[in-house]
């Protein structure tokens, strides 16, 4: 079984390389004299109901901080209230922090002027809401240039950009029609294709698919899969669904009442729940879905076989199944020349029938 520690240590600023997103205690307190409450040590820990009644304020992010890779999907994560739009809107300052810091490519953002901010979100953010915000009376060819367009690049550079990343998110054989002659989950395509018009470094997407039918949000969850992979941007979405939370994320920010309760992989979510609140939320994950050979490894015993088939640590355990039980050896775990540990029939069975127990 993997430690407490190995895990921290894997979630902590993961690749070694530098990152597009850096958060340090960050905090959003709304309400009078808010700047009052981060810097005070009887009122940072106050409950939520405490601090309105002392104060008038709520804590909405609470001493926040992570980092977010180049390339990454970044998921941030929480029931309803738990503070996910405000620490998000706070990056890129549609929201004003009370107090902490954010680096952005090396650049405090904390710092930038209006002019900066201006600069910054035309061309290195984007963000993607729920709400399509699209422009009822225009094309979707010119929904998808209008950022361009107010940049001020010229018609037929925007519309040709424009027409690429309508083909890029599937809208092709649409570009001339208005909004509301598309279904939702194309208007949602043309907000993905909006976003990515002005070849942003991070897409912001805040709940995009909540108001989308089941499986048209499938859909869009696996264009944005599919998306990521064709032009490996750094994304941060934020959702309330886990399902989508551990499809989309390469990492998973878990908030509760304005605080971060865990960061880490998905694995790591459901093989190490920091505490009740995340055991909750994944409970009725199905474990053999998400949980890697790594996590259900056994050191090794006297009289083992080692002459079974070898497989790496982060194989998830339902790609694995059906070979481990097939294998009359036990599967060796090896990781660059190294063998971790040893998975036979037994622990294969132990999380598969773990999973029944739990439907
Ligand atoms: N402008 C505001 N003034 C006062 N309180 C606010 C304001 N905006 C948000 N809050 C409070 O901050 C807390 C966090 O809200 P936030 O909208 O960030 O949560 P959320 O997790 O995004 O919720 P949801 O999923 O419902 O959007 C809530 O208690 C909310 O009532």
């Amino acid at each position: 079984m993997t430690t407490q520690t190995e895990v921290s240590q894997r979630s902590g600023t993961d690749s070694g390389s530098t990152p597009v997103i850096s958060v340090r205690r960050l905090w959003k307190v709304f309400g009078p004299k808010a700047e009052q409450v981060p810097d005070s040590e009887e009122l940072r820990g106050l409950a939520r109901r405490e601090l309105m009644d002392r104060t008038g304020c709520t804590a909405a992010v609470r001493d926040v901080h992570f980092d977010v890779s180049p390339g990454e999907v970044f998921v941030v994560m929480g029931l309803s209230g738990s503070g996910k739009s405000t620490l998000v809107r706070c990056l890129t300052r549609l929201i004003e922090p009370t107090a902490g810091e954010i680096v952005f490519e090396g650049e405090n953002i904390r710092e930038a002027d209006e002019k900066r901010l201006r600069e910054l979100r035309r061309s290195k953010f984007s963000m993607v809401f729920q709400h399509f915000g699209l422009l009822p009376h225009r094309r979707v060819v010119d929904n998808v240039s209008f950022g361009l367009e107010i940049r001020g690049m010229g018609r037929a550079e925007r519309t040709k950009r424009a027409l690429e990343v309508v083909e890029l998110v599937g809208l092709e054989g649409y570009e001339n029609s208005f909004p509301d002659q598309l279904s939702g989950g194309m208007q949602q395509r043309v907000g993905l294709a909006r976003a990515l018009a002005g070849n942003p470094d991070v897409l912001f997407f805040d709940e995009p698919f909540s108001a989308l039918d089941p499986l048209i949000r499938r859909d869009m969850q696996n264009e944005v899969i599919r998306l990521h992979h064709e032009v490996g941007k750094t994304m941060v979405f934020i959702t309330h669904d886990l399902s989508e939370a551990l499809k989309l994320g390469d990492r998973i920010l878990i908030m509760r009442d304005g605080k971060m309760v865990q960061c880490g992989t998905g694995d790591e979510l459901v093989g190490a729940p920091a505490d009740d609140y995340v055991r909750e939320f994944v409970k009725d994950v199905p474990r053999g879905d998400v949980l890697t050979l790594r996590w259900i490894m056994r050191p090794l015993k006297d009289g083992d076989a080692l002459d079974g088939p070898e497989m790496g640590p982060d194989v998830v355990v339902r790609e694995a199944t059906r070979a481990v039980l097939a294998a009359d050896k036990p599967v060796k775990v090896v990781e660059n020349g190294k063998l971790l540990g040893i998975v036979g029939d037994d622990e294969i069975l132990a999380v598969v029938a773990g999973q029944e127990g739990d439907m």
